[in-house]
C-alpha cells in the first residue's frame, strides 16, 4: 500500500477588497491580545495604507534583515518570547512570510499572513525555504501547524511590481509541468496524487485562459476578475499542488534548469520565475514535446517571458556556458532525475537548450 501524507491549509483565508479591516475581530476571536507584527520596509509602503486602527490590541513592529536564515529566526523568536506575544503577524513577500512561519514553528505561536506579492504559494503553505544570510539557499523546512489566518487585500497586491507577478505566473506554471511529468508515469493513484494532479493542471488552464488580462490589470493597477483568478492559482491552487502531491507535487525539470542558469553570472538579475518559465521549455525539449512549445509560445510572448538563453538576458552565448548550465542541471541530486524519460545525461540537457536556441532563431526570422 502506498503512503499517503497530505500537508494542509491555512485555517482560515480571507481575500476582499478590505480584508485588514478584519485584522483586529480576527485576533479577538483567537483571543490574541498582544501581537508582533514582522514586516519588510516595501512590503510596509504596500501596506500601510490599508492598516487597521486597532483598539483592543497591542502591537510592535519588526523590520525584518532581508533573509529568512536561521539568525534571523532565532532573533525573532527571543523577542516573541521575552515580550510574550501570543501571535504573530507577517507582512510581506514570500521572505517575510516564511521567516515567521519558521518563528511560529520555533515559538508554538499561532501565525497571520498578510501577503503583499502575488508571486508564489508562500501564503498557502506550512514550509519555509531557508536560507543563510548572504542569501545562498540551505534547505527548506515543512511544519506540522498550518498559519492560522490568511488576509488578503486585493488592491495591494494589484499595485505590485509587474515583473514580479509575471515572475509568479511563470514559476505557477511549472507546476503544472513538473508534477504532470512524475504524476502520469504513476498507474494507481492514490487520491491525493489525484487532486495533485488536478490542481496542477489548473495551474496551467487558469493561466493560459486569464494571465494576459491579470497582467494588464496589475499594469492599470485596477483589479478585475481575471486578476482575482491568477492570484489564487499562484497562491492557492500552486500551494495544493506540493500539499497534496508531496514530492510528486513538487520540483522536477524547470527547477532544475533554473538551478543550472544560476551558474551564470549574467542571469543574475533574471528573477526565479522567469528563469524556471525558461526551464519550462528546456524540459519540454527533452520530452520531445515540441507541439506543446509551440502552443506556448504566443502566451510567453504576451507576457513577456523568456523563449531564449538571450531574451533572459544571456548574450553572447558560448558552448561553455551551455555546458556549465546542462552540468549543473544533472548533478545526482538534481530533480531533474526525477522526469520519467530515461537516464537525464547533461550532453542531453545541453543538446536540448541548443535546440531551443535554433528554434527561437527560427521564429524570430
Ligand atoms: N514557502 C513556500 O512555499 C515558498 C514557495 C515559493 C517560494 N518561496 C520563497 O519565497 C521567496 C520569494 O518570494 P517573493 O518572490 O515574494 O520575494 P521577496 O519576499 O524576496 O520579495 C521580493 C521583493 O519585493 C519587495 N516587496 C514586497 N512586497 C512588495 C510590494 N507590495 N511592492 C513592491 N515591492 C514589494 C520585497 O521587499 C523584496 O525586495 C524566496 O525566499 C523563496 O524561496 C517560498
Ligand atoms: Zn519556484
Amino acid at each position: 500500500m502506498k503512503t499517503i501524507h497530505v500537508h494542509g491549509a491555512p485555517s482560515e483565508y480571507i481575500l476582499q477588497k478590505g480584508a485588514l479591516d478584519l485584522l483586529e475581530s480576527k485576533l479577538i476571536e483567537r483571543n490574541h491580545k498582544k501581537v508582533l507584527v514582522v514586516r519588510g520596509v516595501k512590503s510596509w509602503e504596500a501596506a500601510k495604507a490599508y492598516w487597521p486602527t486597532m483598539e483592543q490590541i497591542e502591537y510592535d513592529e519588526y523590520i525584518y534583515g532581508g533573509e529568512c536564515s536561521f539568525e534571523e529566526i532565532e532573533k525573532v523568536s527571543k523577542l516573541v518570547l521575552s515580550q510574550e506575544y501570543e501571535a504573530i503577524i507577517g507582512v510581506g513577500g514570500g521572505k517575510v512570510l516564511d521567516l515567521v512561519k519558521a518563528t511560529g514553528n520555533e515559538t508554538h505561536k499561532p501565525i497571520i499572513l498578510i501577503p503583499t506579492l502575488a508571486s508564489n504559494c508562500a501564503p498557502w503553505t506550512p514550509l519555509s525555504v531557508l536560507y543563510d544570510d548572504a542569501g545562498s539557499f540551505i534547505r527548506y523546512d515543512i511544519y506540522p501547524v498550518s498559519a492560522s489566518l490568511v488576509l488578503i487585500e486585493p488592491e495591494i497586491l494589484v499595485m505590485a511590481p509587474v515583473d514580479l507577478f509575471v515572475a509568479g505566473i511563470g514559476d505557477t506554471l511549472a507546476k503544472w509541468y513538473e508534477a504532470d511529468i512524475q504524476l502520469r508515469a504513476i498507474a494507481n493513484k492514490t487520491v491525493p496524487m489525484m487532486i495533485a494532479h488536478y490542481t496542477a493542471e489548473q495551474c496551467k488552464v487558469i493561466l493560459v485562459q486569464s494571465a494576459v488580462e491579470a497582467v494588464r490589470a496589475v499594469r492599470n493597477g485596477e483589479v478585475n476578475e481575471e486578476f482575482i483568478k491568477v492570484v489564487e492559482t499562484i497562491i492557492m491552487y500552486s500551494g495544493m499542488v506540493g500539499g497534496f502531491g508531496d514530492h510528486f507535487g513538487r520540483v522536477t525539470g524547470a527547477h532544475a534548469i533554473h538551478n543550472g542558469l544560476t551558474m551564470l553570472e549574467e542571469t543574475h538579475h533574471a528573477l526565479h520565475g522567469s528563469k524556471v518559465a525558461y526551464g519550462i521549455l528546456v524540459q519540454l525539449v527533452l520530452e520531445n514535446r515540441w507541439n506543446e512549445i509551440q502552443r506556448l509560445v504566443p502566451f510567453y510572448q504576451q507576457l513577456g517571458l523568456p523563449l531564449s538563453l538571450s531574451e533572459l538576458g544571456i548574450d553572447g552565448i558560448t558552448d561553455e556556458m551551455v555546458n556549465e548550465v546542462a552540468e549543473k542541471a544533472t548533478i545526482p541530486e538534481e530533480s531533474i532525475h526525477l522526469m520519467s524519460i530515461g537516464e537525464i545525461t547533461s550532453t542531453r540537457v545541453r543538446d536540448a537548450i541548443l535546440a531551443l536556441e535554433k528554434y527561437y532563431k527560427e521564429l524570430k526570422i
